[in-house]
């Protein structure tokens, strides 16, 4: 055997595997197709920009990333904690009450708070709020409109709020996805304050690779699996190894093509990024639109940030770097229709703005509709395990997750 375990792709999942396997004092190696590692969180360095590949953020609250992350040595730069909404009478800003109580009289003055539609979201969101089990492994799941619909959630706060800002985090704009996802999501939005590394997104998964005793062998394409007698031979395009098990923590489509599991259908997501002299004055608050007649966005962008604002590491000096996000997908959006919603959004001509990249990310996130399994099973072989956000939730704490849970119980079997 070349290895104890090979670990295919070097995303949070696989790297978060190989980081226990090591732990638990097994040999590990990681293949992984592109010349980087970081899967689906990387980050491009563009005339003194920081550009990820599609604009995310990184939560504190997230229990793998409090449990396994070095937050202090990616120094994180954050983002105010709520939202600013543009709409017909102006800007509204909604702001945490515990994060920022100097804002609680602006918030309440939003409009957006009746006490109705409060008492509803808290009876909704309480019981996750209080114990992040409760969602996750209710057996009563439905769809997020559903879910809505059903606690009474349906007013402002609802339509120029919770369906924007939501069909951005899931990437669904029909509301079709799991209402638990859902709540497990605003759960760490309500705990954590978001923000990004001074390094851009990558450095989380860099901070993973340099703690490995081995660098993943990178520009390596795994091109099939098959178990032998007591282990799994895996051919890649520059040769085979073999191992006692194997972890496929590819994209979900590649676990699928690797594997045969079934892989989930994808949803995309487009980000615009934008550079410009002069920033309008927003502080570091996520910004919504909330101009179309009925509520929520009037065009395909649904959230924009003044992004350097938040992470000053983000621009270079005396310039800005603003971020639009629109749903990849049904009829993408153009740079006209994303520069005509900026101008709604932040009442100022774009005209001077240069567009420096847009990222489309087709395969951003895993569809995970209602019933939410967060604990899918990973085995699917004798010596092949699957990990991914998509055998735990659709994000960076279920990536994180998911990888360690598959490298515990191969380490598991090892020792028995
Ligand atoms: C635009 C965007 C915004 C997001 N926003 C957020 C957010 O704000 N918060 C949040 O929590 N999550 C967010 N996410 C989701 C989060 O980034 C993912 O859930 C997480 O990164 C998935 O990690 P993973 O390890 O499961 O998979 P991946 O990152 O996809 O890693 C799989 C790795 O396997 C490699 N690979 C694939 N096939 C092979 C092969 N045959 N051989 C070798 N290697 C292979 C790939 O190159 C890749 O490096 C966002 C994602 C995107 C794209």
């Amino acid at each position: 055997m070349d290895t104890d375990v090979i670990v295919i792709g070097a995303g949070l999942a696989g790297l978060q595997a190989a980081r226990r396997l090591e732990e638990e004092g097994l040999g590990v190696l990681v293949l992984e197709r592109e010349q980087e590692i970081g899967g689906r969180v990387r980050t491009d360095h563009i005339d003194g920009f920081l550009l990820d590949r599609g604009f995310q953020v990184l939560n504190p609250a997230y229990r793998a990333v409090r449990d396994w992350v070095d937050l202090k040595a990616l120094g994180m730069q954050h983002f105010d904690v709520g939202v600013q909404l543009r709409d017909d009478t102006g800007i509204s800003t909604l702001a945490h009450p515990l994060r920022h109580p100097r804002l609680i009289p602006q918030t309440l003055r939003s409009g957006y708070l009746s006490p109705v539609e409060l008492f509803a979201l808290a009876r909704w969101l309480g019981p996750t709020l209080v114990s992040e089990s409760i969602s996750s492994r209710a057996t009563r799941d439905t769809t997020l409109t559903a879910a809505l619909d059903r606690a009474g959630i349906t007013g402002p706060l609802r339509r120029n709020v919770l369906d924007t800002f939501l069909a951005g985090v899931l990437a669904d704009g029909h509301g079709t996805t799991s209402a638990n996802l859902a709540r497990l999501l605003l759960r760490s939005f309500a705990y954590g304050s978001p923000g990004l590394p001074r390094g851009g997104m990558q450095a989380l998964p860099q901070q993973l690779v340099d703690r490995l005793q081995r660098a993943p062998l990178t520009g390596h394409a795994v091109t099939g699996i098959s178990e032998t007698g007591e282990g799994v031979t895996v051919d890649t395009d520059a040769g085979s190894f073999t191992a006692r098990y194997v972890v496929v923590a590819t994209d979900p489509v590649g676990a699928g093509e690797l594997t045969g599991v079934e892989a989930p259908r994808m949803k995309g997501l487009a980000t615009w990024w934008f550079r410009t002299d002069e920033a309008p004055d927003t502080g570091k608050f996520i910004r919504l639109d909330a101009t179309r007649p009925g509520g929520g966005a009037a065009g395909p962008v649904l959230h924009a940030a003044v992004v350097s604002a938040a992470a000053p590491s983000y621009a270079p000096a005396g310039q800005h770097l603003i971020e639009a996000t629109a749903l990849l997908g049904e009829g993408s959006a153009t740079e006209a229709e994303v520069r005509a919603d900026l101008e709604r959004i932040y009442a100022t001509s774009t005209g001077d703005w240069e567009l420096i990249i847009r990222h489309d990310v087709p395969h951003s996130l895993p569809e995970q509709r209602p019933p939410l399994v967060d604990r899918q099973s990973q085995r699917v072989g004798e010596h092949i395990f699957v990990a991914g956000d998509h055998r735990d939730t659709a994000s960076i704490n279920g990536a994180l997750i998911s990888g360690d849970r598959a490298a515990r119980a191969i380490s598991g079997l090892i020792r028995a």
